[in-house]
């Protein structure tokens, strides 16, 4: 299969605001796609009809070949970090994985060996509520690499991160690619995108204003 995602004329309105307008594109395998753009711009909202969290006003969402909120509730084979699907406050890292595990039925990941792979401890005794902002953004990505998915959906995963953890996060993703994973990551930095990205959306009030591709993929 060519295209692993497919958005065709997507519109999204909640009440009175149109997040998306009109948004078409289309997502390759085992490629990495950067959104970039301004506050509000909708690369958040696109990322979850990608999900089958927000269902579309208008237009429709394909992954995989099957129609998102129709044929499918959620993406198949889509793993994602978006910070408000939050983890447990109460619970380590160690603990937040091993239950995303139970309620995902994943037998097989080795959350100790995922959280190693982000630069945290397992066996680090601080609860969610204790961790640094950047310890819970790498925490996020680890939970989005549980279950070996397909597709990877990262959203804004520098945020909060110092110029270290960027290039971690750059590091992880470049990684990813050549495990043979698509990567959608969203970033207000345009460095930090031109660095990873195969393939850039500039997303402007809820519409994609410029595509860009890079030749030769890897910077
Ligand atoms: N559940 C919601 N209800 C009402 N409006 C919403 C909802 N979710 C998003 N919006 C609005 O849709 C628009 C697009 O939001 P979105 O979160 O996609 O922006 P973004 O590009 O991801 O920006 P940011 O970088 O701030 O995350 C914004 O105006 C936002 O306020």
């Amino acid at each position: 299969m060519s295209n692993i995602i497919e958005l065709d004329h997507v519109t999204k309105k909640f009440k009175n605001k149109l997040a998306l307008n009109d948004i078409s594109l289309t997502i390759a395998e085992n490629k990495i796609y950067g959104f970039r753009g301004p506050n509000g711009s909708g690369k958040s909202v696109t990322f979850k009809t990608i999900l089958g969290f927000v269902r579309p006003t208008t237009g429709t969402v394909k992954v995989e070949g099957k129609i998102i909120r129709k044929d499918v509730i959620f993406a198949p084979d889509t793993a994602f970090a978006i910070s408000e699907y939050g983890l447990l406050e109460d619970k380590t890292g160690l603990e937040n994985l091993e239950l995303l595990k139970v309620l995902n039925e994943d037998q097989s990941s080795d959350s100790k060996k995922i959280m190693q792979r982000v630069g945290l401890n397992p066996n680090n005794p601080l609860k969610l509520k204790e961790y640094s902002l950047g310890m819970r953004q790498r925490l996020l990505i680890a939970a989005a690499l549980l279950g070996d998915n397909k597709i990877i959906i990262l959203d804004e995963p520098t945020n909060a991160l110092d110029e270290e953890g960027q290039d971690f996060v750059a590091k992880l993703i470049l990684e990813l690619k050549q495990e043979g994973k698509t990567v959608l990551v969203s970033s207000h930095d345009k460095e930090f995108l031109d660095q990873v990205a195969d393939h850039i959306f500039v997303f402007s009030e809820g519409r994609i204003v410029k595509e860009i591709e890079k030749q030769s993929g890897l910077a």
